[in-house]
This record gives structure tokens, sequence and C-alpha cells, in this order.
């Protein structure tokens, strides 16, 4: 199981006065208004602020750092920190200083400025292609910049990245932050000894990240309920044509053999059996059809009506269930209502519901009023909750280990 073990806390970590890099995961939704960026959710960035608040008021000098998206080639303006940043200091009251690099001249000019109780956000990490490579150099240019390291970016901690990974390695004064911390602990009895049925509703877009951990998760789970573009991939694996839908195509096989263990180990999967069509995403309404009839050119961009019955019935069964991933493009209404179905659901249910991903919190707080506050624990990461149930170590935890 995992535990914070060998772990210091940033409480027990001498940071008066000193500069601490403290990585979060501020990778927020979000929405272009008159082509402007616009968060559409901050829970990641109010979850933060206790660790954040905590170190300025011991006088540490704070640097701040998340990556934001996944930009394809250096510095995208569209995917810049800077209203992350205004937002922070708006909900902190304080001045937030924004390098515009997280390395080099900017980061340290504006770091070696700082005074106690001082904070500053480095821009976009991934700006760097040396961040996801875990590149060594990388990071020995980030601690250039820092005394001491807290990780508080539970939703990065599964990216053995350079700000989570190479980065701790050489800094010796390390721990973890206050959020790390809750969520580790409420997700502690779901991880080690859920009560049964044990559902899995899985779905969102990142398929070929998080179609792997399901194999393992067949382990842990009575029931994998299967919707949003995760579903395509398995639709499509059991010959069911997609037309135009998102589709992995070299992860057909994987769904396939996912399938297959889960009839060995008794799992019972749930896939979508209608879909809410549209010629494209910015259609403006959609049509529900059975997923063997879906038009020519038109997408699947959410679960039907029947679908969400279907799976309301292993809901009402379930004493746990665990949920990550949209059931479709819930940000445009007309591909919204599966997504607030199993949210809505969910709510209602006597069960032990854990919701986790920057996409899904974000998701069950448009649901409707009093839906979110219903769930058991709301976590701030999808694929890092995904990993941990499955029983994975995970990178960024590891590494702070003493
Ligand atoms: N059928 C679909 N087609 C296109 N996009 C989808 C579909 N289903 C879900 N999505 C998208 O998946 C995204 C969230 O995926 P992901 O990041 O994996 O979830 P989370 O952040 O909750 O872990 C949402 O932006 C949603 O619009
Ligand atoms: O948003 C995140 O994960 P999530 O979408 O699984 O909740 C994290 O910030 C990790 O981002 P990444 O999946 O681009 O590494
Ligand atoms: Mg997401």
């Amino acid at each position: 199981m995992t535990t914070l073990d060998r772990i210091t806390t940033i409480k027990d970590l001498p940071i008066e006065n000193k500069r601490v890099f403290i990585r979060v995961d501020f990778n927020v939704p979000l929405e272009e208004e008159n082509g402007k960026q616009v968060i559409a959710d901050d829970a990641r960035i109010r979850e933060a602020l206790p660790t954040i608040k905590h170190a300025m008021e011991r006088g540490a000098r704070v640097i701040l750092a998340s990556h934001l998206g996944r930009p394809k080639k250096g510095p995208d303006p569209k995917l810049s920190l800077e209203p992350v940043g205004a937002r922070l200091a708006e909900l902190l009251g304080v001045e937030v200083h924004l390098p515009d690099d997280c390395i080099g001249d900017a980061a340290k000019k504006v770091v070696y400025d700082l005074r106690a109780g001082q904070i500053c956000l480095l821009e976009n990490l991934r700006f760097h292609a040396e961040e996801e490579k875990d590149d060594e150099t990388f990071a020995s240019q980030l601690a250039q910049l820092c005394d001491v390291y807290v990780d508080d970016a539970f939703g990065a901690v599964h990216r053995a990245h350079a700000s989570v990974h190479a980065l701790p390695k050489i800094v010796r004064e390390r721990g973890c932050g206050f959020l790390l911390e809750k969520e580790i602990a409420a997700l502690g009895k779901i991880i080690t000894n859920p009560d049964r049925p044990f559902v899995a509703v899985l779905g969102g877009a990142k398929v070929s990240d998080k179609i792997a951990v399901l194999e393992s998760l067949l382990e842990k789970i009575d029931v994998l309920v299967i919707g949003g573009a995760m579903a395509n991939t398995f639709l499509a694996a059991q010959g069911i044509n997609m037309k135009s839908s998102k589709i992995e195509e070299d992860k057909l096989a994987l769904a396939r053999t996912i399938l297959e263990k889960a009839k060995d180990k008794k799992v019972t999967v749930a896939l979508p059996v209608d879909v809410v069509v549209a010629q494209s995403i910015e259609s403006r309404e959609g049509k529900v059809v059975d997923v063997g009839s879906i038009p020519d050119h038109h997408m699947a961009l959410d679960i039907g009506p029947r679908s969400l019955a279907e799976f309301q019935k292993h809901f009402d069964k379930a004493k746990s269930v665990f949920w990550n991933g949209p059931m479709g493009l819930f940000e445009k209404k007309p591909f919204s209502n599966g997504t607030f179905g199993v949210a809505r659901a969910l709510a209602d249910s006597k069960a032990f519901t854990v919701i986790g991903g920057g996409d899904s919190a974000a998701a069950v707080k448009d649901a409707g009023d009093g839906v979110a506050e219903k769930f058991s624990h709301i976590s701030t990461g999808g694929g890092a909750s995904l990993e941990l149930i499955e029983g994975k170590k995970l990178p960024g935890i590891e590494i702070l280990r003493r």
C-alpha cells in the first residue's frame, strides 16, 4: 500500500527564509473566451493554498512550478501560466511574480529577488521538452533556484518528469505538501480495502495513457464501466464501426486482451449501447443512435440515455465507486447529459464514491447544485489516483522517501 512512510512533510522541513520550490499541479481546465484563455475550474489552485500559505507564513521564499496542458513544441502563449498566476494572486491577496521562463536568467532574476514570504510562479515547465524526458541537466537548472523541494502536485506524481522526479533526486531537503498528504489519506481505503462490489468508471480522452492501467485494475474491481472516448476504442475493438469517432487504432489489440481478461477474472464490463453523435465537435446538437448505427461522417461524443440506465444498475449495487474521465465532451452542452447523469447517479448512490481528474472534478461541479458535495472524495488527480488504485508505485512519491 502506498503510504507516506519516510517522507518528510513540509511542516518538518527547514523552510524559514529558504528558497522553497513547490511543485504544484496547476494544470487547470481552460476555456477560450473571445480569444482569451479563461480558467474553467480553479480547484487545483485552491487545493494547493494550504501548502503555499504555510510556506509564506513561515517566511519561505516560495517558487511555484507546474505544467499546463501538453504543449507540442516550445512555448505556446495559449498554455502560459499567466492566467493561473493572476487567479492565485486574487486568492492569496498578494502579488505573484511571474518570470517568463522556468529556468535561466529570467527565472533567476525573479527568484533571487524574492524576500521572505514572497512568492513567484515559474512559466510552464513543459515549454522545455526536457521536462517530460526527466532530463537531469534541466533538473539541475531548476535546482539552482532552490534550497528545499516540496511536492504537492498530486495530479502529476505518476509522471517521471524532471520537476517531479529528477529534481527531488538531487535536492537533499525534500518532502511533501498538505495536498499530497490529504489525497493519500483520502484514497487509502479505496486503494487497500474497498467495500464490494467495487465499480470503476473510466472515460475521458487520455486513452493511450490510461488503457494500460485497466489490465491490472481488473485484479482489484468487480465491474468496469467504460464511457467517453475510452469506450470508442473498446467498441471498435469489438468490430463496431465507430465512423469518425476518436479511436486509438494501435490500442485495439490491447482493448481485446482486456475484454478477454475481464471474462477470465469474472469482472463485468459495461460499454455504451447507445451514443450521442454529431458531425463535428462544434455541432450545436447531437443525435442519439445505437452504437451499431452511427451514420457516416458522425462521431460519438457522449453516451446515450439507454447506456446511462444500464450503468445506473451497476451503481445501484455498488459499495465503492471510483470514477475517472468524463463520459463525453461535457464542456459542450449537447454532449454533457451522459457525464452529468452519471454524476447525479453517483451523488445519490449509497456507495463510497471517489472521483478523480482535473476535468472529471470540474464536470461534477457543473452537474448541478449539491452534486459535488455528495461525493465521498474529489481527487485532484485522474491518472495519478487511477495508478495508485491499480497498485503501482508512483515515481513522484517514491523519490521523496528517505
Ligand atoms: N467521446 C469523446 N470525444 C471527445 N472528447 C471526449 C470524449 N469523452 C470525453 N472527452 C474529453 O475528455 C476530456 C477529459 O479527459 P481526461 O483528461 O482523461 O480526464 P480527467 O482530467 O478527468 O482525468 C474532457 O475534456 C472531455 O471533453
Ligand atoms: O491533468 C492531469 O491528469 P488527469 O487529466 O488524469 O487528471 C495532470 O495534470 C497530469 O497531466 P498529463 O496527463 O498531461 O501528464
Ligand atoms: Mg484531464
